[in-house]
Parts: C-alpha cells; sequence; structure tokens
C-alpha cells in the first residue's frame, strides 16, 4: 500500500501551520510500502489530524490523500470498507475501546463481524501474555486502566491483514518495559506482512529501527 499526500493541509490550521515549516503539510509526501516512518511533532501541531485523515475519517483539507494511487473520496464505501478490513489498520490515540465489551470481546470485534478469526485463539493469548494483559481479558473496558486499554487496542490493531500500520501515539501511557515489548511485537506483525508503519510521537525515540523520520 502506497499514500501519497499532495499538499494536504488541514482547513482549520491553515494559518497556524503557515507560520512553520514542516515535512508533511502543504508537500508532496509519498510513504512507500514496508517502510518504517516516524513523524515527530510537538503537541497541537496536528499528529491526530493526520492519522485521521490517513485513515480516512475526516475530510477538512485542502490538497489530496492518494492511497494506491487514488485519492480516497475517489473510493466507494464498501471499498473503503475492504481496505479498513484487508490494508490499514490503526491504533487511535483516544484508542476507542468498546467500554460494554471485555477486553478479549474487543479485541476479536472485528474478526467476529467479518465471521471468521485472522489468528487463533492461542496466538491472542501469546500476544496477551507477552504484553502483560493476560489476567485482564476477561475484563470490561470501562474497568481498564489507560495502558491497559492501549495495550489492548494496540493488540487488536494486529489482529487483521494490514500492509499499513497508522499509529498515534501508540505507547503514550506504556512504561518502558511493555512499550518495548509491544513496540518488539509490532515490528514483528508488520515483518511477518511485509507491512509498513506511520508513527506519531512527541519526541525521538529508538523503539523502532525507522526507515524514514519527518518533521510534522
Ligand atoms: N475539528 C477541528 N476543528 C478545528 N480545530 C481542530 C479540530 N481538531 C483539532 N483541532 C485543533 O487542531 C490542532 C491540532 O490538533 P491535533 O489533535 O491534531 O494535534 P496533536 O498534534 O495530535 O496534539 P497532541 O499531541 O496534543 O495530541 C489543535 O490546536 C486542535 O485544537
Amino acid at each position: 500500500m502506497q499514500i501519497q499526500l499532495n499538499h494536504l493541509m488541514p482547513i482549520p490550521l491553515q494559518d497556524k501551520l503557515r507560520q512553520r515549516s514542516s515535512d508533511i503539510w502543504n508537500r508532496e509526501v509519498t510513504f512507500q510500502q514496508g517502510s518504517f516512518v516516524k513523524i515527530k511533532a510537538p503537541s497541537g501541531t496536528g499528529k491526530t489530524t493526520l492519522i485521521h485523515y490517513l485513515y480516512h475519517i475526516r475530510y477538512d483539507y485542502t490538497g489530496q490523500v492518494a492511497v494506491n494511487g487514488q485519492p480516497w473520496p475517489s473510493y466507494s464505501k464498501n471499498d473503503i470498507a475492504r481496505m479498513r478490513q484487508q490494508e490499514v489498520s490503526v491504533i487511535f490515540q483516544d484508542l476507542r475501546l468498546f467500554e460494554q465489551l471485555t477486553a478479549r470481546e474487543n479485541i476479536i470485534l472485528k474478526n467476529v463481524m467479518q465471521g471468521k478469526p485472522y489468528y487463533p485463539p492461542e496466538k491472542i493469548a501469546d500476544m496477551a501474555a507477552r504484553l502483560n494483559v493476560s489476567h485482564i481479558l476477561e475484563q470490561s473496558g470501562k474497568t481498564l486502566s489507560y495502558g491497559e486499554r492501549q495495550r489492548i487496542a494496540i493488540i487488536r490493531a494486529l489482529v487483521q491483514p494490514f500492509q499499513c500500520l497508522l499509529m498515534d501515539e501508540p505507547f503514550s501511557h506504556l512504561d518502558e518495559e511493555n512499550t518495548q515489548r509491544a513496540a518488539a511485537l509490532i515490528a514483528e506483525e508488520c515483518k511477518a506482512r511485509n507491512a509498513g508503519f506511520i508513527l506519531t510521537d512527541l519526541d525521538n525515540d529508538q523503539h523502532f529501527a525507522y526507515d524514514v523520520h519527518y518533521h510534522l
């Protein structure tokens, strides 16, 4: 999956962003299939906005986001749904777990809706053990701590096919050990699919062997 930005600018932030230089906003940028991409930016400069544009759930921009050569708006609703099932996965900054479902139900919800599991239960158990969340899998979403939710959201994003994984500050509430464990799992799952990712964060980090760094 290749994503190209063609002079992308958020309409609500145009005045603010014109006053600072950026590698992303109002530029021509190509995110190559399989690349590990880091986008660093201070708070409030549009990381979440960018991730929402890339996942095509927000559209208040000028310019273009093209996926595999075609702008997002040219795809049908069915195409977009299929691409979110097969080609692009996401870890939102606000996580978006269903509070009334258990952690396990949140993880497998997309598989259940599609009628088939992507991974067998043992693989999900293995991922949960690696991220130290085995003991909370049957707890309801509303009782989980933010760090636990973050690890459940990470596992949920990894139990589907994808060519590109979008991640918005995915380790913001994890300690160093759990961050390292989560990053290792994400890197493995990307390599297993020949997939890449686009990760936004506030600071520099060494969690991955990034192919490209950008400043937002
Ligand atoms: N729908 C919107 N309409 C107008 N302004 C918005 C909208 N959404 C976000 N903003 C503003 O755009 C700016 C960027 O927001 P965004 O959440 O993308 O930043 P961020 O870099 O992810 O921030 P943080 O690091 O704090 O999570 C903020 O000043 C925010 O108030």
